[in-house]
C-alpha cells in the first residue's frame, strides 16, 4: 500500500493539531524554539518538522519548500494526521507602496494564479483563509506590536516571471495593485484551497522581504529579520488564543 505520508515521513501521531509551516527549512528551528520541548519528528526532502507543547497542547512546525506543488504535497500528507489548524509563516514582496519592509502581512485570501490549484477545482473556487484563525492572528499582532495589514495576497508559480517594479510593471501586476492586492508569494493558493477541500482550518502571517520604493526594490536586511521574528511570535501567539479560546476542532 502506498505511504499516506511518503513525502513529509512523520508518524501520524507525532504531528499536532496545530501546526506552522515554513517554506525555508532554515526557519523550522526558529519557530520551534518557541515551543516546550521541541524535537525532531521527521526530515525528508524540504520536509523537515518538529513538535513540542504549548498551553500542554501538541504543535508542529514543518518546513514546505517553494512553490504551490511542494506546498500541496505538505498539506496532502499533513490532513493524514492530527493535522487541523495550519498557518503558514512565509515571506513575500510588496505590490503595494505603503508595505515597509519587516511589517507583517495577514491573508485573507489568495489570488489563485498557480498551475496546481487548477488540477484540483474550478477557477471560481476562492482560495481563503479561515476566518477564525484570521482573527486570532489580527489578536495575536497587536500583542506582538509588529506593524500589520490585512488583506488578500497574490501566489504566483514564478519568483522571476513577474516583478512588479515600476519600470517594468506588468499589465497583471498594475490590474492586482489598482484592486488593493497587497503582496506576492507563492504557497498560498494551495495552502487555502487543499486546505478547504481537506478539512483544515488554515491562515497565514507573512513578512515584507521586498519593499517597493521610489527608487525601486529594497530586498531584506534587518529590518526584514526583525518583522520575521515578530511575525513568527504572531504566529505562536494566535495559537495560544485559539488553544484559549477553545475553537471547535
Ligand atoms: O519564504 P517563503 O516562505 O519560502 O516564501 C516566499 O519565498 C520564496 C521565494 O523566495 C517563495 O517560497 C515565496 O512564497
Ligand atoms: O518578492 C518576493 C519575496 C518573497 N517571496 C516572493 O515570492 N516574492
Amino acid at each position: 500500500m502506498e505511504d499516506p505520508r511518503y513525502h513529509i515521513r512523520v508518524e501520524p501521531d507525532a504531528i499536532g493539531k496545530y501546526v506552522i509551516v515554513v517554506g525555508d527549512r532554515g526557519r523550522v528551528e526558529r519557530v520551534a524554539k518557541y515551543l516546550e520541548n521541541p524535537t525532531k519528528v521527521g526530515e525528508n526532502r524540504e520536509y523537515l518538522t518538529y513538535t513540542g507543547y504549548l498551553l500542554g497542547e501538541k504543535v508542529s512546525v514543518m518546513s514546505t519548500g517553494m512553490g504551490a506543488p511542494a506546498m500541496a504535497i505538505g498539506i496532502e500528507e499533513l490532513a493524514t494526521t492530527n493535522a487541523k489548524v495550519i498557518i503558514r509563516v512565509g515571506t513575500t514582496g510588496a505590490i503595494q507602496k505603503h508595505l515597509k519592509l519587516g511589517d507583517s502581512v495577514i491573508a485573507t485570501a489568495a489570488v489563485r494564479m498557480d498551475g496546481t490549484t487548477a488540477q484540483y477545482i474550478m477557477p471560481e473556487f476562492p482560495a481563503v483563509a479561515d476566518f477564525r484563525v484570521v482573527k486570532a492572528l489580527i489578536e495575536a499582532a497587536k500583542v506582538v506590536g509588529n506593524p500589520y495589514h490585512v488583506g488578500i495576497v497574490l501566489s504566483t508559480d514564478s519568483y522571476y516571471g513577474r516583478k512588479f517594479d515600476p519600470e517594468r510593471h506588468s499589465y497583471i501586476g498594475k490590474q492586482l495593485e489598482k484592486a488593493g492586492v497587497l503582496a506576492v508569494e507563492m504557497e498560498l493558493g494551495a495552502l487555502y484551497v487543499i486546505g478547504a477541500l481537506k478539512g483544515l482550518l488554515t491562515g497565514s502571517v507573512l513578512t515584507v522581504r521586498e519593499e517597493l520604493s521610489e527608487e525601486g526594490y529594497i530586498q531584506a536586511g534587518p529590518k526584514f529579520e526583525q518583522g520575521l521574528e515578530n511575525s513568527i511570535k504572531i504566529a505562536i501567539k494566535a495559537i495560544e488564543i485559539l488553544i484559549k479560546g477553545g475553537l471547535m476542532v
